[in-house]
């Protein structure tokens, strides 16, 4: 049942698990975990259970999830590598977490993504082949909505079929989309085609796989909670946010965590519950390392700061963030066919019409119907001087996001566009989260350090040099106009890099912040988790979400994250995951 308020809870009941969290990853759990009629399952979200909203429904509505009641609402500190500048820094706070309000483009991550992590751990249970049958054990693929072949834009058949999450290819062709792939064509050897990204050689350009089925948003809260709402097992608990985990005991020499604090916001009182067998924090890579520091779990000389006393000094808690960093490149078109129109609000609401009529209309495609995964020339100059941070040859530098309008997440201008994305996506910049109070409802204080390596600013230039040669194919004759903006007079290197300093967000991909390491290892540097996701020096406390991860995939992160909580639910059970 879904319990509004924490005088809701019953007295008599007692939780195996409570669930910190209803996003990716926390979602995937609360199904996997009560699929035992025997296991009882309290999962506690702060934000709303509104995940049919139709803002989070419409995929084409999702830029008004920003700075909603939907989002944290949390800013980064000022960025050196960003000349000073503090971003938005989005993150999902209703039931669905991040996958309520995120853009919905589907990734599994690489070979060497998955095979980085096995190493990094130690645990083959991590690699690629033994993670495929985890995300297929997710999939549910399923064809567009306007039903037209495919078998030139997806190979289905590497794909699941009867898992929760509904995934497809954008519900309905745009007017560049041929443009695209005819570029692949005429330069191959920069661009190649690749038939399915998700195959686990992501490189290449090729169509962008999505959580969109029948024109609907597909979250977690809608793929995993949705359909089993009904289990008698499951208790979710919403508008409560989780201010601490509470030591409850000593095991073995070890603190006890399964305990949990929370608390509606601006109520003043404060709950305190005990699981039986474990306290699972997935509260996404700000909020789970916030947790934790609050909880006396992190860096001792950070919380001494802020007079926390140190329970386990776990010095990697809110370390080694990473993300994937988003410049924009702008071109005006010769044409009035883009996704410009949904500026229109006598357009719009047409096709708002249409798309509660049956689905259909401009409010139902993905934002960016291909995706580019690539890598920099093996002789760049750059790696005389500095490593190679990607995971490996089937691994990304950076991406393109090709876009049928205009994005630079300010107001638009009038008119029409192509826009390209240009994402690095293997990045050795590392930032960090630590207190900004002790306050569990003031936000913690971030810092990306987007741009703060030679690599970082090096290949953020040259995707965007890579943009403007894909733009100038044949292919994209009579179509562009010319470069918009602040891009157009961005030409030198120095003024291509200034630009990037200036102009650069994020895709929300924040990761890593209580990162896996080797079981048993210690001290900085050696990951806060054990390679089973239980939290290093504790006893009763796990961390399932994108936080957990050791190394960002070349990925957009929410495929990954679903199918790291797919294995922790079967590491939780003790059923065999090799
Ligand atoms: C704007 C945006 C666009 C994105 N675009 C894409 C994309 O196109 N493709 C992609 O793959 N990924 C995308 N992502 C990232 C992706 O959605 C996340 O990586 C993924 O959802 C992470 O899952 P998670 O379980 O770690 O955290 P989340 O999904 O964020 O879930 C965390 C949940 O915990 C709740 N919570 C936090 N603190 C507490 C607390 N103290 N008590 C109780 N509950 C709490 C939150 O409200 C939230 O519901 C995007 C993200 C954003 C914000």
């Amino acid at each position: 049942a879904i319990l509004q308020s924490p005088t809701q809870l019953s007295s008599k009941k007692s939780y195996d698990y409570i669930i910190v969290g209803g996003g990716a990853g926390g979602s995937v759990l609360a199904n996997r975990l009560t699929e035992d009629n025997y296991t009882n399952v309290l999962l506690i979200e702060a934000g709303s259970s509104d995940y049919k909203n139709l803002n989070i429904a419409v995929p084409q509505l999702a830029a008004a999830l920003a700075r909603s009641e939907f989002d944290w609402n949390f800013t980064t500190a000022g960025q050196p590598g960003l000349n000073g500048r503090s971003i938005p820094y989005q993150r999902g706070h209703v039931l669905g977490g991040s996958t309520a309000v995120n853009y919905m483009a589907f990734n599994t991550g690489s070979r060497d993504d998955w095979d980085r992590w096995a190493n990094v751990t130690g645990d083959s249970g991590w690699g690629f082949d033994n993670i495929v049958k985890y995300i297929k054990k997710m999939e549910n693929f399923v064809p567009p909505l306007d039903g037209r072949n495919i078998s030139d834009e997806v190979d289905v058949s590497i794909h699941g079929h009867s898992g929760p999450l509904h995934i497809s290819v954008s519900g309905a062709k745009v007017a560049t989309d041929d443009r695209v792939i005819n570029t692949t064509r005429e330069l191959p050897s920069e661009f190649p085609f690749n038939l399915d990204q998700n195959s686990g050689d992501s490189l290449g350009i090729g169509w962008t796989q999505v959580t969109i089925a029948d024109g609907e948003r597909q979250s977690a809260a809608l793929s995993y909670l949705d359909p089993i709402l009904s289990r008698k097992n499951l208790d979710i608990l919403v508008n409560t946010q989780a201010t601490k985990v509470l030591q409850t005991g000593v095991s073995g020499g070890k603190p006890v965590f399964r305990g949990v604090q929370f608390s509606q916001v601006g109520s003043g009182k404060f709950t305190t519950l005990k699981a039986t067998r474990e306290v699972i924090l997935s509260a996404g890579a700000i909020k789970t390392p916030h947790v934790l520091m609050l909880s006396g779990i992190g860096d001792s000389s950070e919380l001494s700061k802020f007079n926390v006393s140190t329970i386990v000094d776990l010095p990697d808690v809110g370390k080694n963030l990473q993300d994937h960093p988003l410049v924009t490149s702008p071109f005006r078109v010769n044409s009035t066919d883009t996704l410009d129109n949904l500026n229109n609000a006598t357009f719009v609401a047409e096709q708002l019409a249409l798309w509660q009529k049956n689905r259909t209309g401009e409010l139902g495609v993905a934002t960016g119907s291909q995706l580019g995964w690539l890598r920099l020339p093996d002789n760049s100059s750059i790696f005389e001087t500095e490593p190679d941070p990607s995971a490996g040859p089937t691994s990304a530098h950076f991406e393109f996001i090709l876009i049928d309008s205009f994005i630079d997440f300010s107001a638009p201008p009038p008119g029409n566009y192509f826009t390209g994305f240009t994402v690095l996506v293997s990045s050795s910049s590392r930032g960090y989260i630590t207190l900004n109070t002790t306050n569990p409802f003031d936000p913690p204080f971030i810092q990306p350090s987007f741009l703060s390596t030679p690599f970082d600013i090096f290949t953020m230039r040259e995707s965007i040099k890579s943009m403007r040669r894909f733009m100038a194919a044949p292919a994209w004759d009579g179509w562009i106009l010319n470069e918009f903006g602040s891009f157009a007079a961005a030409q030198t290197d120095e003024q291509i890099e200034e630009y990037a300093r200036n102009t650069t967000v994020t895709v929300n991909h924040v990761t890593c912040t209580v990162g896996m390491g080797k079981t048993g290892s210690s001290g900085p540097g050696t990951g806060a988790l054990n390679a089973d996701l239980t939290v290093k020096g504790t006893v009763g406390l796990r961390v399932v979400d994108a936080s957990a991860f050791p190394f960002i995939p070349a990925a957009h992160p929410q495929g990954v994250t679903y199918a790291l909580a797919e294995r922790a639910a079967d590491l939780i059970k003790g059923v065999s995951t090799c």
